[in-house]
C-alpha cells in the first residue's frame, strides 16, 4: 500500500472519477473484520434497528441506558441543534471535498500530525485503501482553512466553530443522560464536569468524511470497522446510508439516516468509565454505486489532564476495576500503535482470588 497520502494520490490522482475499482481498493471480507474468523453476516431482520431517542421524552434516560447496554449506539431527535446549522456544516464539508486534489493536499495531515486532510488514521493497519477522504479538525480550523481558501476562509471557520459549540452543549447533556443511566447522578461524582457540571473543559475533534460514489461498492470499503477512542461520538450523516454497527458480535446492522437526527455512539473511554457495562460499538462505513455520502463525526473526550478510569460507583468487591486509568492522549497513542487491541492493552488482570466470578465479565471482552 502506498505509505504516504501523496503517493496514493499519485497512483490515482482522482480516485473519485475512476470507472473501475483498482485492486488496491478491492477488499476481501477477511481484510475488514478485526476478528477475521467470526461469522459475520448482514442483518436481514427488519425488526432489528438502532433505537431512536426523543430527547424531549421524559423517559429518554431509560431509553439511552437500554441502547447503550444492548447496542452501544442510538439516534437522537429533538436534540436542539438547528437543522440550518447541520445544513451549513454539510455544505462546508461538501465545498471542502469538492476542491481540486492539489488544493486539498496543501492542508494534508503531516505524517505524525492529527489535523488536516488525508486517509483515516487507521488506514495503516489495513493492506487495502479505503474509498474515502477525511479531514480532521482539532482545535481551531483557521490554519488549515487558510491553506484551502486563502481568500474567504473566515465564513467556513465560523460555521465549524458554531457547530463545535452546539455539539459541545449537546455532548454535555448526553453525558449526564448516559451517566445517569449508570446511576451516576451527582455533579460531585464527576469532578472534571466542572463547577457548573457542564463539561466545559472537555476536548473534541471534528472528523469530516467524504465517500464518493463507487463503481464497485460491494468490494470497496468506505471506512473499515473500528471503535472510536472517545467517551461519546455524535455523528451527522447526510441523506445517504452507509453506517453499519456490529450487533451482538454477529451481524452488521445499517443505521439509516433519520431527517434531522444524530447518531450517538459509545466510545472506548466510556467503555472504560462504565467498567465495561457500556461497550464501545464496532462500526464501519459502506459506499454506494450512484450516490456520494458525507458524514461529520464529533469526537468527544475528557480534558487532557484527566485520567479516565472505571467510575468508583461502578466498582466494588465483586466488581473490580477492569481497566487502568488513562488520559485521552495516552489512549490515542495506544490506539495509534495497537488499533483494535488498544482497549485490551489497558485492561488490568483480574486476580482470581475467589471474590470475582470470572464468568461475570467474560462477555465484556469483545474488541481486541
Ligand atoms: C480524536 C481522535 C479520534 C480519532 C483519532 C483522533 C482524530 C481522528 C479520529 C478518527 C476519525 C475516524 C476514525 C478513527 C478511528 C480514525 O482513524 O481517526 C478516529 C480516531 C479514534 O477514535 O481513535
Ligand atoms: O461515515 C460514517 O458513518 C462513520 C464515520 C466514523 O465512524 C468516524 O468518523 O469515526
Ligand atoms: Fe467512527
Amino acid at each position: 500500500m502506498p505509505s504516504r497520502l501523496s503517493d496514493a494520490f499519485r497512483a490515482h490522482p482522482d480516485f473519485t472519477s475512476l470507472q473501475e475499482l483498482p485492486d488496491s481498493y478491492a477488499w476481501n471480507q477477511r481484510d475488514d473484520f478485526p476478528c477475521g474468523d467470526a461469522f459475520v453476516t448482514e442483518s436481514e431482520s427488519v425488526s432489528e434497528s438502532v433505537p431512536i431517542i426523543d430527547l424531549n421524552d421524559p423517559n429518554a434516560l431509560q431509553g439511552i441506558g437500554y441502547a447503550c447496554k444492548t447496542w452501544g449506539v442510538f439516534q437522537v431527535i429533538n436534540h436542539g441543534v438547528p437543522t440550518s446549522l447541520l445544513d451549513m456544516v454539510e455544505c462546508t464539508s461538501r465545498t471542502l471535498f469538492s476542491l481540486p486534489v492539489q488544493q486539498k493536499l496543501k492542508a494534508a495531515r503531516s505524517p505524525d500530525g492529527v489535523s488536516g486532510y488525508g486517509f483515516a488514521r487507521i488506514s495503516s493497519f489495513f493492506s487495502k485503501l479505503m474509498w474515502s477522504e477525511g479531514f480532521t479538525i482539532v482545535g481551531s480550523p483557521d490554519e488549515h482553512f487558510r491553506q484551502l481558501w486563502p481568500q474567504d476562509y473566515n465564513n467556513y471557520c465560523d460555521v465549524i466553530k458554531e457547530y463545535k459549540e452546539a455539539m459541545k452543549k449537546l455532548a454535555g447533556r448526553l453525558m449526564w443522560l448516559v451517566l445517569g443511566s449508570l446511576g451516576i447522578i451527582a455533579k460531585q461524582d464527576v469532578k472534571w464536569a466542572g463547577p457548573k457540571g457542564d463539561f466545559n473543559e472537555a476536548t473534541a475533534a471534528l472528523q469530516l468524511n467524504y465517500y464518493p460514489a463507487c463503481p464497485d461498492p460491494d468490494r470497496a470499503m468506505g471506512l473499515a470497522a473500528h471503535t472510536d477512542s472517545t467517551l461519546l461520538t455524535i455523528l451527522y450523516q447526510n441523506n445517504t446510508s452507509g453506517l453499519q454497527v456490529l450487533k451482538d458480535g454477529a451481524r452488521w446492522v445499517t443505521v439509516p439516516p433519520v431527517p434531522g437526527g444524530l447518531v450517538v455512539n459509545v466510545g472506548d473511554l466510556m467503555h472504560i468509565l462504565s467498567n465495561g457495562s457500556y461497550q464501545s460499538v464496532l462500526h464501519r462505513a459502506m459506499v454506494n454505486r450512484t450516490r456520494h455520502r458525507l458524514s461529520i463525526a464529533y469526537l468527544y473526550g475528557p480534558p487532557n489532564s484527566v485520567k479516565i478510569s472505571p467510575h468508583p460507583k461502578l466498582v466494588g468487591p465483586t466488581h473490580p476495576p477492569l481497566y487502568r486509568p488513562v488520559t485521552w492522549n495516552e489512549y490515542l497513542d495506544t490506539k495509534a500503535k495497537h488499533f483494535n487491541k488498544a482497549l485490551s492493552s489497558v485492561r488490568v488482570c483480574v486476580p482470581l482470588n475467589g471474590l470475582v466470578d470470572v464468568n461475570e465479565h467474560n462477555n465484556s471482552v469483545r474488541v481486541g
